[in-house]
Order: structure tokens, then sequence, then C-alpha cells
């Protein structure tokens, strides 16, 4: 029995650990690294609360040293992804119909160890697999995923609570019921915390979820299903799939149950899963919820009233922070012509002084790309701007995969606002800057609209107002996450709901009440106490009232 009008815990963003030489938190952090880099995983896929092997190995390595075996994880193929759905579906009643406090505790336990005993494993796993320093693991695979525990749990408290108003006579209430089916959660190799979210915001309000994550993050996402399991997600409710992108598409957007897709990915991925979901749409019992976040070519533009210095320092953070690998990294920069020669000088002393190499020394800035494939395709944009005179390499350029895919941070300065890396997402640590007119920051805010099909983050740097209030203006479709004097990337859960539009996505801000409201399929429940009995309206020409009877107020 738990009758009660239940209060969750108020959320609070997750305090950044500092990792400081010395602290209790590093040594902890460099004695998990040592542990994982002794041990050999092995990694099962989860279906139904079991683990399968499935014997079909597949090497895990760390990107900054691709000789190291990390582990192995169990691939899989068709069949499983139909046992992942048959134990979703088959857990999906039980599931909907317990409590909503009773799910809201399991995921702040899920907070709770990840704050504690699981900080750690998160840590070193994402910063061995993915190659993060330890400043960017804790950002992302500690505190943004503690943080979309804490505050999606209080805003699926906000929604419960939303009632419509009740005329008298009556009782009007919204019930919101989980999807009628699964969800598929696609996941992206950059964020351990977005991983963590995909799944379990739809689970937390009540859904039953497929996963599947990028191959280069399996390593992470078997520490995050350990914590899932360990808070108390019950068998079934999450099912953690290893299978390539196409096979797990063609059982899954086949299925009569499929009811959602939460997906974080590249935009052409999302195209193809949108396309597909559109051919087979009579299949389904009910529309999908389709919520895609996607690429990025995300803009810095400094007003000539700028301060060179913190545009600089801007463009070192908001474009190389984990090798420039974040959909919100900074990747295509328009600088005025007065403040060029400051910024271009303090730009190479950033860059000069960026150490890379592996995650282990704390003291590098930047760590490998996160694939060969990847590697490659940076290293031949790299190599094109090389050979092509209307671009100058202002800093950096080299590149090396003998031990690690390491992609020296790079920035290029094109004559050409519309040099291809001004239009494409490259995804790595190479930056594409033009110089422009200082007299022409009307017109360039312009060129930065219509430069790039995609609209996810973007800054403008200037001590004017009124350049402010005008960039805000003639961008305000540019971008989902629009910053002042800041950088583009770094948006904190409850502080700047991210999302993008345009080609970035269908901007259902993560981490905000808006992207729970999409896993919920609400029912209107109205109630009349006392029914009227009598079907004609009072004008029909009866002359006494009474004899209608008409007591009840059951409305229209
Ligand atoms: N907008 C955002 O919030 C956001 C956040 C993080 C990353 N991203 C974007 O994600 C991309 C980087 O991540 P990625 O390289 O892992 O993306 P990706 O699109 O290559 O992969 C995403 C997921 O889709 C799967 N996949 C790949 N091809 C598929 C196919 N044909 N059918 C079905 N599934 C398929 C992958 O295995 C992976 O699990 C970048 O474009 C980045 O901008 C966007
Ligand atoms: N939310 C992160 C980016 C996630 C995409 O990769 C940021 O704001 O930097």
């Amino acid at each position: 029995m738990a009758n009660g009008f239940f209060n969750v815990p108020a959320p609070k963003n997750e305090p950044v650990k500092g990792y400081a030489p010395g602290s209790p938190e590093r040594r902890e952090l460099q004695a998990m690294l040592k542990q994982l880099k002794q041990e050999e995983k092995d990694i099962p896929m989860y279906i139904g609360g079991e683990q399968v092997r499935t014997g079909n190995l597949q090497r895990i390595s760390p990107p900054h040293d691709h000789q190291h075996t990390l582990g192995h994880f169990h691939l899989g193929s068709a069949e499983h992804v139909q046992q992942a759905i048959d134990a979703a579906l088959a857990a999906r009643t039980r599931w909907a119909e317990l409590p909503w406090q009773e799910r809201a505790a399991i995921f702040l336990k899920a907070a709770e160890l990840l704050a504690g005993p699981y900080r750690a494993r998160l840590n070193a796993a994402t910063m061995l697999g993915q190659s993060k320093n330890a400043f960017q693991a804790e950002i992302d695979s500690a505190c943004e995923l503690i943080d979309f525990f804490r505050f999606n749990v209080h805003f699926m408290q906000q929604i419960y609570q939303q009632q419509p108003e009740s005329a008298p006579g009556m009782w009007n209430r919204l019930e919101h019921r989980p999807l009628e089916g699964f969800l598929f959660a696609l996941t992206p190799f950059n964020f351990t915390s977005i991983a963590g979210n995909l799944p379990t915001a739809p689970a937390m309000m009540g859904n039953v979820v497929v996963w599947k994550p990028a191959n280069t993050q399996v390593y992470s996402a078997q520490v995050l299903m350990e914590l899932f399991q360990e808070a108390g997600v019950p068998d079934g409710v999450i099912n953690l799939v290893y299978v390539d992108g196409p096979t797990a598409g063609e059982v899954i957007f086949k299925h009569r149950d499929f009811a959602g897709i939460h997906f974080t990915g590249s935009t052409g991925v999302f195209n193809n899963v949108w396309k597909t979901i559109g051919e087979n749409v009579a299949t389904y019992r009910t529309y999908p919820r389709v919520v895609g976040e996607t690429g990025g070519k995300d803009f810095i533009i400094a007003h000539s009233s700028a301060n060179a210095k913190e545009v600089s320092t801007a463009i070192s953070r908001g474009a190389f922070e984990f090798q420039g690998q974040k959909c919100s990294a900074a990747s295509r920069v328009y600088i005025p012509s007065n403040l060029w020669d400051d910024v271009r000088g303090y730009l190479i002393e950033d860059l000069k002084s960026m150490k890379m190499g592996d995650v282990e020394d704390f003291s590098n800035f930047i760590n490998a790309v996160i694939d060969e494939k990847s590697f490659d395709k940076l290293a031949r944009y790299i190599d094109a701007a090389k050979n092509d005179d209307s671009v100058e390499i202002l800093v950096g350029g080299g590149h090396d995969k003998s031990k690690g895919y390491f992609i020296e941070p790079t920035i290029l300065v094109a004559q050409d606002p519309q040099y291809v890396t001004m239009c494409e997402e490259l995804f790595g640590p190479v930056l594409t800057l033009h110089v422009y007119d200082s007299q022409q920051f009307e017109k360039t805010l312009e060129l930065v609209d219509g430069t790039s099909p995609y609209a996810l983050t973007g800054a403008v740097f200037a001590k004017d107002r009124y350049a402010v209030d005008l960039a805000t203006k003639k961008l305000t479709n540019a971008a989902g996450n629009f910053y002042i004097n800041d950088k583009p990337t770094g948006a904190v859960v409850g502080q700047q709901p991210f999302g993008g539009a345009r080609a970035s996505g269908t901007n259902d801000k993560a981490g905000s009440i808006l992207n729970l409201l999409r896993w919920v399929s609400p029912r209107t429940i109205k109630e009349t106490f006392v029914p009227p009995v009598d079907y004609r309206y009072p004008f029909l020409g009866v002359d006494n009232h009474e004899d209608l009877n008409v007591t009840g107020k059951g409305g229209f």
C-alpha cells in the first residue's frame, strides 16, 4: 500500500571533481585504470537479465594504444535482436504497472551508485575505451549522467503532477501511459552519459527498451548495464545487444510493437532510420515516437568589440576538448579583421602548448580520435587542405596512427567562407577559420546562418550589446543552443537543455521535461458524478424545466 503524494528530492547538479595531484579521486582513478588495463574483459550481451555469449568475439582496444587488448565483446545477430524484443515485451506489463515512485527510486539509486562506488570505474572505462582525458570523462560519464538521472526523475514527477481543470460535478484526470510496445535506444560513441540516458529516460517513464550502443562504446556500456542492474532495473526492462546497425534496424523497424526510437548519432544514419520507419508505418500498432539528436557544424562568430583572449580561449576549449568529437564542438569560426593578429597569436600559443598522448598521463589535453575510420577521414581532409592554395594551415596538420589514432589539433584558415571544411561535419580536432572585414558583421551573420544545413550550437563574442542583440536575432534558427560570450560546448543538465533543429535533429532537448514527454501517451479520463437522464436542451420548448429533470452536470 502506498497512499501519499510523494516528492522526489530536489535535484542538484553533481559537483565536478578536480583530480588534482595527490587528491583521493585521482589516486582511485589511477588505480582503476591500472586494474582495467591488466584485465581482459569478456563482455556479453544482456537479454532479459541473462548474459548472452555468442563466441563471435570482437576485440576492444584503446584508441590511443590500438595494440593493447582491453577485452572482447560477443557480437550478436538478428536472432538476438528478436530475443531482446521478446524479453522487453515480456517485461512490459509488470514494469508499466509498477508505481512511479518505485521507478524513481531505482534511478535515484543509480545516481548515488554512480556518484560513489561506480564513479572511478565508469570514468576509467570511458577514458580507456573512448580515449577521454580524466576531466572530460568526469564531466561526461559521471556528472552528466548523474544529472540526467536526478533531473529526469524530477521532471517525471512534474509530468505526472500536470492535471486538467474539472468543472462542477465531474473529475478530469490525465494519466501518462507508457508507449504501447517497446522503445529502441540507438546510441553514439562519444558520450557515455548519452548512452546511459537514451535507454533510461524512456524506461523511467515505464517503457521497455532494446538498446544498441556503438561498437566503439561497448566497453563503458557494459559498466552502465551493471550499474542499471545493481540499481534495481528489473530483467527485460533494458536489453543490451551488440549487432551492426542495419541488422538491428531490419528486425526492429519491421516489428508491429515498435513504439519509438531514442537516437543520437549522425544525421545520415538518422535520415535512413526516419525513411525506414516511414516505409513501414502501416505495420505499427501505434505511430512511433521518433526522437533524434544528430550532427552539427557549430560556429563561433566574434564582433569587432570582442576581447581577443576570451575569443581564442573559447576556440581552444570549444574546438579541441575531447579531440573535437562533441556534436557541440566549434568547427567554423568567423574572426573580424581588427582582432585577427591578436587571436592568431593566442591560438598558436595555445595549440602549441597542448600535450597529446595517452589518457593515463593526466597532463595530456589531447588524446586519440575514436578509430581508424575517423582517423583516415580526418587525415584526408587535412591533406587536401595542405594541397589547396586557398587554405593556410595555421597550426597542426600532423597525424600518426602507428600506436594510436592521433591527429594534431589543427586550425585551417580558409579564404573561401564556403570551403568544404566550413560546411561539413568532420568530427575531430580540425577547426576552420575565416577572417572577415570587421565592418561586415551583419553580412557575416547571414553567412553564418546560411553556410551549413545544421543548427546545433553556436556562440557570439561581443562587448557591444547592439551586436549581441543583432546576432541573437539574425541567428534565431542557426542554433538550438546559443551562447553569448561563452564557448558552444559543455551544456549542463537542468541549466542548458540541449539539442538542435534543421539537420541537427528533432530538438527534443535531452535532460529536460520536453524529452520525457515524448515517452508517454496521455489518457484523459473524465468521470461524471451524476449523469443526465434526458437528452433535450432547455430551449426545445418545454415550459417547465423541472420536467426535464436536468440534474446531471455532465457538460456537453
Ligand atoms: N545532437 C546531439 O546531441 C549529439 C550528441 C552526440 C553525438 N552526436 C552526433 O553523433 C555522431 C557521432 O557519433 P557516432 O559516430 O557514434 O554516430 P553514428 O551515426 O555513426 O552511430 C550512431 C549509432 O547508430 C548506429 N548505426 C550506424 N549505422 C547504422 C545504420 N545504417 N542503421 C542503424 N544504426 C546504425 C551505430 O552503430 C551507433 O550505435 C556525430 O555526427 C555527432 O554530431 C549528436
Ligand atoms: N551536450 C554536450 C555535447 C554532446 C554531444 O556530443 C555539450 O554541450 O558539449
